[in-house]
């Protein structure tokens, strides 16, 4: 039930909607519009994060998403989403049932490191966490599925840090597009904008500015099309696997979370990469990620399919898809990137609609998420860049016949910024860990294993001087140091 409520005249834009229990609201936003909403009474979720009655949340960047309500609410709105609308019909009691069940895995795992007796049924060997593979076709809404499955998590009371892994390169999640990262959750993922899906991390803000702040850990892969270069993806997934290992190793309770990995829809497709290709990256996050449990989100042949490659290991599932995940095309997806990059280098700044004076972002009051960077004008030796897998320089065409086989997709080539066709300007970098010190621990291919310490752009470059200009989130001197180059561009 929907009512306009200006009688006051301040907030001609505001309407007040009474949800039923569970029910939700859904709406969509256009560019440069924005939406607040306030938890009037009641309870109410956007994706698995509760609402604090009497707060006001802003939602900006074309942001797609519903308020869903258990037992009941009244929102205020205020603003003009392009689409708005209320539905009784929603998956998320499934989804609860799936996070009940995965919640009592972790109760018996933790029961078990604690070295308290096991019940009848609770063999050591079904002692294990939720360790869960998240898969489904385009626009089923994965991303959606693993915010509220690890929301529901660190809800639960027990002091859960899930670990949430995204390998989709063309998301961006924490980072920026072309990335792949893991991290632990403490606190709910908040929704506002698309350029933060998985809330904002600390990777380019000052960590005291965030108090929801995650450290993400990341790879670089640097394309968004997960075909371009599968070789370099699958050893970026298994060294993301081994990280989360080594933290289980180290601490037995952070173990008892479990890990929930969000996957790009080409793993779900049947078009485009070869089935064997596509059931090759699904098997490196099994094996990397230890899966024991595979969620299809609404596909049922990937199920059959998934249930004849893992059923005998473990339990594969199909959830149901939500009617209100919207269909992302192309373009949005590009709008998307830009606004990650932007709000990586700039913060997220959502101007409130006319009538809204107060209102916080994610959780965060909308002035601490504001950030400055710095541009600063380097010399070509300062930083040496490379960008991995030969293949991406030249057609094979323009190679004699069989070279293109020779050139390893793994091959980190020297890019040489004087050089017209080096391709970098106004590319994104991704700088890299350094190197290990001890010479004798070195290795051919350690470059492939290096984690992102954060991402540049080169916005021009000054060939007859030998220096290009570099625009970053933070300061810190670049002398010395390694970055990549993928595809990805970015422009202000
Ligand atoms: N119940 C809902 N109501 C409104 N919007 C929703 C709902 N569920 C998901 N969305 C929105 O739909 C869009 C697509 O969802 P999501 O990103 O989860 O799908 P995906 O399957 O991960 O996408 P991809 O194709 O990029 O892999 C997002 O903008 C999300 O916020």
């Amino acid at each position: 039930m929907m009512s306009d409520s200006h009688s006051d005249g301040t907030q001609p834009d505001m309407k007040q909607w009474v949800l039923e229990p569970e029910t939700e609201y859904r709406f969509e936003l256009d560019p440069d519009t924005s939406l607040a909403i306030k938890l009037a009474h009641g309870q109410a979720e956007v994706f698995g994060a509760e609402l604090a009655e009497g707060k006001t949340y802003l939602f900006g960047t074309e942001c797609r998403a519903a308020v869903f309500t258990w037992q009941g609410c009244t929102l205020e709105i205020t603003g003009r989403p392009s689409t708005e609308y209320v539905s009784e019909e929603t998956p998320m009691a499934a989804y609860a049932n799936v996070h009940i069940a995965f919640e009592q895995m972790r109760v018996r795992a933790l029961r078990v490191v604690h070295g308290s007796p096991a019940s009848d049924d609770d063999a050591n060997a079904n002692a294990e966490p939720p360790r869960v593979l998240v898969l489904g076709p385009e626009n089923s809404g994965k991303t959606t599925v693993c915010k509220i499955l690890t929301n529901y998590t660190v809800r639960a009371g027990q002091n859960w840090s899930p670990v949430l892994v995204n390998v989709d390169p063309s998301e961006g999640g924490w980072a920026v597009p072309g990335a792949i990262s893991a991290a632990p959750i403490r606190s709910p993922i908040a929704t506002a904008s698309p350029a933060n899906p998985l809330g904002s991390a600390a990777t380019s803000a000052p960590t005291a500015l965030s108090s929801n702040a995650l450290i993400p850990l990341s790879y670089w892969y640097g394309h968004s099309e997960t075909k371009r270069n599968p070789v370099l993806l699958d050893r970026l997934i298994r060294n993301l696997g081994e990280n989360i290992r080594q933290r289980d190793d180290d601490d037995l309770e952070a173990r008892v979370s479990g890990l929930i990995v969000d996957t790009p829809s080409s793993f779900a497709s049947s078009s485009g990469s070869a089935p064997d290709n596509r059931h090759t990256l699904i098997k490196a996050c099994v094996d990397a990620f230890r899966i024991n449990v595979i969620l299809v989100v609404g596909h049922e042949k990937l199920t059959v399919e998934m249930q004849r490659l893992f059923g005998n290991r473990f339990t594969v599932v199909k959830i149901p898809k939500s009617g209100g995940v919207v269909e992302l095309d192309h373009g949005y997806r590009e709008r998307v990137h830009k606004y990650q990059l932007h709000t990586y280098m700039y913060g997220q700044k959502i101007d409130p609609p006319p009538g809204i004076t107060s209102a916080i972002v994610g959780g965060e009051a909308v002035a601490d998420l504001v950030l400055s960077p710095s541009s600063c004008v380097i010399k070509f030796g300062d930083l040496t860049i490379y960008r991995i897998g030969a293949e991406n320089m030249a057609p094979s065409s323009a190679l004699p016949i069989g070279a293109a086989r020779m050139l390893s997709e793994m091959q980190p080539v020297l890019v040489d910024p004087a050089s017209s066709s080096s391709g970098l300007l106004n590319s994104i970098l991704a700088l890299l860990a350094p190197f290990n010190p001890d010479e004798s621990e070195r290795y051919d291919e350690e470059i492939l294993d290096l984690t992102v310490v954060g991402f540049l752009v080169v916005t021009s470059i000054d060939a007859p001087n030998r220096k290009m200009t570099i625009l970053a989130p933070n300061q810190g001197s670049l002398v010395g140091k390694t970055a990549l180059v993928g595809s990805f561009d970015w422009q202000e």
